[in-house]
Order: C-alpha cells, then sequence, then structure tokens
C-alpha cells in the first residue's frame, strides 16, 4: 500500500539536521569556517558548507528533494576532508561525521519514502 508522509518536508529535513548535529557536539560544523580565522581557507574550498547555511536553506524552501539536503552534507563532509591533514582532530571529525550522518540519512530516506 503507497503510504505518503503526512509531515511537511521542511519539518523533516530540520529532524534530520537536528540528529546530525547531535553528533557534532565540539560545533566544528554549526557554523561557516571563519575566514578571519582562516585566511587561505577560501583558496582551497570553492564551495563552503555549514549546518547554520542548510538551516537557513530549509526555512528559505530551497531543497527540493532529500537528495539536494544529502549533496549539501556531503559537501561539509568533503571540505573538511579536503582542507584539513589525515592527522588532525578536524579530519577524524569529518570522518565520524561522515558514518553518523550515513545512518541518520538512510533511516530519514526510508522513513520518508514508504511503499508497503
Ligand atoms: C570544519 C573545518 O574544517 C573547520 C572548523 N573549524 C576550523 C578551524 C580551522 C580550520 C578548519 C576548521
Amino acid at each position: 500500500v503507497l503510504e505518503m508522509q503526512l509531515t511537511p518536508f521542511p519539518i523533516i529535513l530540520r529532524v534530520a539536521l537536528d540528529q546530525l548535529q547531535e553528533k557534532d557536539q565540539a560545533k566544528i560544523f554549526a557554523q561557516p569556517v571563519s575566514v578571519t580565522e582562516v585566511p587561505d581557507y577560501l583558496d582551497h574550498i570553492k564551495h563552503p558548507m555549514d549546518f547554520s547555511t542548510m538551516r537557513k536553506r530549509i526555512d528559505g524552501h530551497e531543497y527540493q528533494s532529500l537528495d539536494e539536503f544529502e549533496e549539501d552534507f556531503n559537501l561539509i563532509i568533503n571540505n573538511c576532508l579536503k582542507y584539513n591533514a589525515k592527522d588532525t582532530y578536524f579530519y577524524r571529525a569529518g570522518v565520524r561525521m561522515r558514518d553518523h550522518g550515513g545512518v541518520i540519512l538512510r533511516r530519514t530516506r526510508r522513513e520518508t519514502e514508504r511503499i508497503g
């Protein structure tokens, strides 16, 4: 039986974003990387992304699908793994967030696309 989700899409995305941010207790990914603290960051990273920007995009109805939401999440991770050396705390936080995020986003997708 086809079950369409009754929860508005922005609510689903905010719940997923809250679950992702629960895994970022150090708030490494919460705000844009500061270009005053890290002057060369934008030389390396052409498409910065962070959780606060994603929240603004949810509020602005800028995500039409979970794929688009995941694309920005993957940007956060890939920017982190690209900019930070492998033996750094930030790099390892990126790996952990990638792994935690995969579980959260797979569950979110399953719950919004129930056909059964
Ligand atoms: C997510 C990330 O790469 C960073 C988050 N905060 C930072 C401070 C200095 C360098 C990199 C970062």
